[in-house]
């Protein structure tokens, strides 16, 4: 009996390459409307399915091969005499080989004037039937859903040679295919934050040669549904592949630029900004941001806000850094700083703030899933306890310090002058102690600067600290029991502080 391929495709590239090659290897071929005509214009053989079911497409094309003449060829157990009997009691021939891919479901849903109707027309429901039956029956049957095999598979079939394990191979990314399809068709239909069953997909960015160490395994996702032009999505314009580790601290600069709206640079080492910077123009916000700790910035990461121009990257050029991110770069600048063989450059859309968006951390057995946080301050939210307030200089350091410290992995303390970072404080087991890490890398530039705590200060030593550097405003988000204790302290030494009421834990 001649071997049976059902061919259904929405991705018409290379079937008919494909189909010939099967009808040389002595393939008979079933197949549905469209591809049907696609193949015969190309001049091959090819059975309507029609012809096998006795029914014509019906509903628009709804029910094309939903029925038992198709699923029952695909489904028996060549083992089973009872089902190879029941074949042929129905008249129905086994089919060996399905060959489908999907209606673009995700493609149409990115379509910015795509309506519902279009969106629901475009689940596929008799394709993955087909290739779900085909991949359950992997024993006899071959399943290929992605155009990217069919070479492969040609091969195989050619030396007799696409076997248990090769089919059991196909199966499995049928079933991950499938599944992906559903979710994102599943998170089309709800925009439930946290159901039952969290179903998240991702597609490969690529293969990292290796995770946080060299001995970990790691690969690169992005979401099928971020913008264009996300860090996922980044236009890599020069240098090597990028790093796990790379990746983690461009994600943390890219997330603390996009809180500055006037021109600014921050470089960030470990995921920790070492220095930030806003100024008028972007060279004077880099040499900010450069200045504010040029020990730590070596090895790190760059992000900007506004294009790198020649004068920026001829600043840029003279650290050693691993990335360099930014929304544009000049002809002259991609000269300057593609001279570095060892820097990569990133184009990445700004302002991209990933509200709404879910933050997943694995934890032992199961994930931790949060809104990301993207609360900022309104002036309405902000209470004013001590005698003194801050003066209009003071204010805009202090908003410069907050959005900082949000982004500082806890405890988290940012001294800042001038909308420049003087000090940062981060992850310390006690606030003081983040406190005097960030006073003593100021120095005497403490003097006249502003505080920023991430949490509320649960005694006044903090306060105490910076009182005796130097430090004339703080801000921090207030609530602790001890408050009184904090604002006593602030009016003793005459400094200005505010409550933010929202904190910026970042573990
Ligand atoms: N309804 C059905 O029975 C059915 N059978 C196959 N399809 C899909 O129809 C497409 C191919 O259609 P055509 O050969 O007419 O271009 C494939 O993407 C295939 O997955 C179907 N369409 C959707 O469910």
């Amino acid at each position: 009996m001649k071997r049976r391929v059902l061919i259904s495709v929405y991705d018409k590239r290379h079937v008919t390459e494909f189909a010939t090659g099967l009808i040389q290897m002595g393939y008979e071929i079933i197949s549905t409307g469209g591809t049907l005509k696609r193949l015969r214009d190309a001049g091959l053989d090819a059975i309507a399915v029609e012809d096998l079911t006795g029914f014509s497409e019906m509903l628009d094309g709804r029910v094309k091969t939903l029925h038992p003449a198709v699923q029952a060829g695909i489904l028996a157990n060549r083992g089973q005499d009872l089902h190879l009997q029941q074949l042929e009691d129905s008249g129905i021939k086994p089919i060996d080989l399905v060959v489908v891919n999907l209606y673009p479901f995700k493609q149409t849903f990115d379509q910015p004037d795509a309506t519902e109707q279009t969106i629901i027309e475009n689940i596929d429901i008799g394709g993955p039937t087909m290739l779900r039956a085909a991949a359950k029956n992997f024993n006899d049957v071959a399943a290929v859903v992605d155009p990217a095999d069919y070479e492969a598979v040609l091969d195989a079939i050619r030396h007799d040679a696409l076997d248990r394990s090769k089919r059991k191979k196909l199966a499995a990314k049928v079933f991950r295919h499938t599944a992906q399809y559903d979710a994102l068709i599943a998170n089309y239909f709800t925009d439930e934050s946290f159901p039952e069953h969290y179903t998240v997909t991702y597609e490969k960015n690529q293969t990292l040669r290796y995770g946080e160490n060299p001995h970990q395994e790691a690969a690169f996702y992005k979401n099928p549904f971020d913008a264009p032009m996300s860090l996922a999505a980044a236009h890599q314009l020069h240098g090597k592949q990028l790093s796990y580790n790379n990746i983690q601290d461009a994600n943390a600069a890219l997330a603390i630029i996009n809180e500055y709206q006037a021109p600014a640079a921050v470089a960030v080492k470990h995921m920790n900004p070492s220095g930030i910077g806003e100024a008028e123009d972007l060279s004077t916000a880099f040499s900010k941001a450069y200045a504010a700790d040029p020990v730590s910035i070596f090895g790190g990461i760059v992000a900007c806000n506004r294009t790198v121009d020649a004068e920026v990257a001829g600043k840029l050029r003279e650290i050693f850094l691993e990335i360099v991110i930014a929304p544009q770069f000049t002809e002259d600048a991609l000269a300057i700083l593609t001279e570095k063989k060892n820097i990569r450059l990133l184009q990445v859309e700004m302002d991209q703030a990933q509200s709404g968006s879910h933050q997943l951390t694995t934890v032992h057995g199961g994930v931790l899933i949060q809104s990301t946080d993207d609360g900022s301050l309104s002036d309405d939210q902000l209470t004013y306890p001590t005698e003194k307030r801050p003066t209009d200089y003071e204010l805009t350091d202090l908003q410069f310090a907050w959005k900082a410290v949000k982004h500082v992995k806890s405890n988290a303390i940012v001294l800042a002058k001038d909308t420049q970072t003087i000090g940062v404080g981060a992850g310390q087991m006690n606030r003081v102690g983040a406190a005097e890490i960030a006073l003593k890398q100021a120095g005497a530039k403490a003097e006249g600067a502003v505080l920023a705590s991430d949490a509320f200060f649960p005694m006044p030593d903090t306060v105490e600290a910076a009182a005796k550097a130097g430090v004339t405003a703080i801000i921090q988000p207030g609530g602790s029991k001890r408050d009184q204790d904090s604002i006593d302290m602030c009016n003793q030494y005459g400094i200005a502080m505010i409550f933010t009421g929202m904190r910026h834990f970042k573990h």
